[in-house]
C-alpha cells in the first residue's frame, strides 16, 4: 500500500495533522519529513518525524502533503521531491470547506476548514487556501499562491502563480493579481495588481516592487 507522509513539520503540516481526522478519507498517516535534523527521532502533532526528504528514497511512489504556505520554499522542495522519485500529491480538503460542483483543483492543493468555493473556479497544484477564505464564482488561483485566513475575492478574480494574499484581505470582482505579488493583510484590491510587487492598504497601493528569484521547477505545473 503507498505510504501516506507530510513533507513539512511547521504550521502547515502541524494543522493537518492535529486534524487529520477532518481531512482523511481513511488513509493512515506515517508521519513527518523534515529536512531540519533536530525534529528527527520526535514526535510532532501526535505524528513521528521520520526523517528528512531523502528518507523518501526508500518510498518512491508514496504520497505527500506538502506542508508548506510560503512558495519559495514550497516551489524548491518539490523540485527535489521530483529528481527523488515519482510521488502522487493528492489534494487535501477539510471536511468543513464547502466546494461548489463545477471546480476544478489540481494536484497538491490544501483547502482549511470553513472555506468556501463558488462555482467555476480553477484552483492550480500546490496552493494552499488557509481558513474562511471566501471564493465568488469564477475565481482563478496559480500554482503556489497561498491565501491567508479570511481571504475574499470577488467573481472573476484571476490570481497569478506563487501570490501571497495576507490575512484577510479582499478583491473587488474581475481583478487581476500577476505572478509573485505580495498583498498585505487587509487589503481591499480594486485595481490589478502587478507581477514582484508588494502592496497593501485599503484600497490597496503598491509599497515596492520586490525581488523574487525565478526558481520556480521548470514548468511541470503551470497556470491554468
Ligand atoms: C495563519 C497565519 O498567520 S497566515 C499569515 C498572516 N500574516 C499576514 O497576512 C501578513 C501579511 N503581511 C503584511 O501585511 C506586511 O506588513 C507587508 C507584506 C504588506 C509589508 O511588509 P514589509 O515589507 O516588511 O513592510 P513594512 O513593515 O516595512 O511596512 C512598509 C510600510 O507599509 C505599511 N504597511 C505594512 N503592512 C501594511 C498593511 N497590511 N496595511 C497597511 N499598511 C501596511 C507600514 O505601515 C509602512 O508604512 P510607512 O512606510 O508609511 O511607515
Amino acid at each position: 500500500m503507498d505510504k501516506l507522509f507530510i513533507v513539512g513539520a511547521g504550521s502547515v503540516g502541524g494543522h493537518i495533522a492535529s486534524n487529520w481526522e477532518g481531512y482523511s478519507k481513511g488513509q493512515k498517516l506515517w508521519g513527518f519529513l523534515d529536512d531540519d535534523s533536530s525534529k528527527h527521532g520526535k514526535e510532532f502533532c501526535g505524528y513521528p518525524v521520520l526523517g528528512g526528504l531523502d528518507f523518501l528514497k526508500n518510498y518512491p511512489g508514496s504520497k505527500l502533503i506538502i506542508g508548506i504556505a510560503f512558495s519559495q520554499i514550497k516551489s524548491k522542495i518539490i523540485t527535489r521531491l521530483n529528481n527523488i522519485g515519482n510521488f502522487i500529491f493528492p489534494a487535501i480538503i477539510s471536511k468543513n470547506a464547502w466546494i461548489s460542483n463545477g471546480v476544478n483543483i489540481a494536484e497538491g492543493t490544501i483547502i482549511y476548514p470553513g472555506t468556501a468555493v463558488n462555482y467555476g473556479c480553477e484552483i492550480g497544484s500546490f496552493v494552499v487556501i488557509n481558513m474562511n477564505c471566501a471564493l465568488g464564482h469564477d475565481v482563478i488561483i496559480g500554482d503556489y499562491t497561498s491565501l491567508a485566513p479570511g481571504v475574499n475575492l470577488g467573481g472573476h478574480t484571476n490570481i497569478g502563480i506563487g501570490v501571497e494574499m495576507g490575512i484577510g484581505t479582499s478583491t473587488k470582482q474581475t481583478i487581476r493579481i500577476e505572478d509573485f505579488a505580495i498583498v498585505g493583510g487587509q487589503a481591499m484590491v480594486i485595481e490589478d495588481i502587478p507581477a514582484y510587487s508588494k502592496s497593501a492598504g485599503v484600497p490597496a497601493k503598491l509599497l515596492l516592487r520586490h525581488e523574487i528569484k525565478k526558481i520556480y521547477p521548470n514548468l511541470k505545473y503551470n497556470t491554468f
